[in-house]
């Protein structure tokens, strides 16, 4: 059964259709990537998933049920978190507290409990701080917690953002490019990570540009050009598609 499943959807801006009657699934466990040149809609398929966008029309199933017209919080509380195209730190606070920055839409506890610093509360901070730990050691940061954000190199900015996304404790890790400005060898560790994060029963939907990460670390790859999938199958077969093959060739700019 799947995790999530994207049943026809489509969202226009203005004239534009961005994202055409777009269908697949995700199975649990998985590592599926979703690829196409710029412009071809992958971005507002996460927006989508994730409540920032309403589709026109269309389904979206996690685990069974529909999530569509929920709000981005309740979202990530049900299992699926993500990580940005472009850095969203903040840059002058540290790294812990960026990641327990990351946990706050998982507590229950409301403004008056905040106030009186109630024995619920307490205990809710401390399983964030304790969350919080074991994802900045996940990502290999736990050293540089107490750094500000800022400090950090632009590679582990982005392992920090993974850890923040980490520390809500997801089901489904959604990532958008995460490798985009690394250098070879922080692609590399990236690369060990996520296969790490699958073996701990993560399941991951990423964008990448870079085609051998996507290449290397996918079972499954979703084509998309002008909003529409035009492929859907393992890396070999993907590669080999001839409107893969087209698509590629007809666009000047790197994937
Ligand atoms: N909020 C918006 N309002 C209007 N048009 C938008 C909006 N968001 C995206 N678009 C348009 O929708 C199309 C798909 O954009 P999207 O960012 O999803 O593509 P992408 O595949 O993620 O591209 P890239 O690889 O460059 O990040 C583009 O033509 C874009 O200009």
């Amino acid at each position: 059964m799947s995790l999530l499943s994207l049943q026809r959807l489509t969202k226009n801006f203005g004239g534009l259709t961005a994202v055409s009657s777009l269908s697949f699934d995700v199975q649990p466990g998985s590592i599926v990537g979703l690829i196409g040149p710029n412009g071809a809609g992958k971005t507002t398929v996460f927006n989508l998933i994730t409540g920032i966008y309403l589709p026109d029309q269309g389904e979206i199933m996690f685990r069974q049920s529909s999530i569509l017209g929920m709000r981005t919080h309740k979202i990530v509380s049900l299992g699926i978190a993500r990580t940005f195209q472009t850095i969203r730190l903040f840059q002058n606070l540290s790294v812990l507290e960026n990641v327990l920055a990351g946990c706050h839409c998982q507590m229950r506890s409301g403004v008056l409990s905040s106030m009186f610093h109630t024995r619920r509360q307490r205990l809710e901070e401390r399983e964030a701080l304790t969350r919080s730990v074991r994802a900045l050691d996940f990502v290999g940061l736990r050293a540089q917690a107490g750094q500000l954000a800022r400090n950090l190199s632009y590679g582990n900015q982005r392992l920090l953002e993974l850890a923040r996304a980490l520390a809500t404790g997801p089901q489904l890790l959604i990532l958008d490019e995460p490798a985009g400005g690394m250098n070879e060898q922080e692609t590399r560790r990236l690369v060990a990570l996520i296969s790490k994060l699958r073996d701990t029963g993560i399941t991951v939907l990423l964008i990448e540009h870079d085609m051998t990460l996507v290449m290397r670390v996918c079972e499954k790859i979703v084509v998309l050009e002008y909003g529409s999938k035009i492929a859907e199958g393992s890396p070999e077969a993907v590669k080999n598609d001839p409107k893969v093959i087209e698509a590629y060739l007809g666009t000047e700019k790197e994937w």
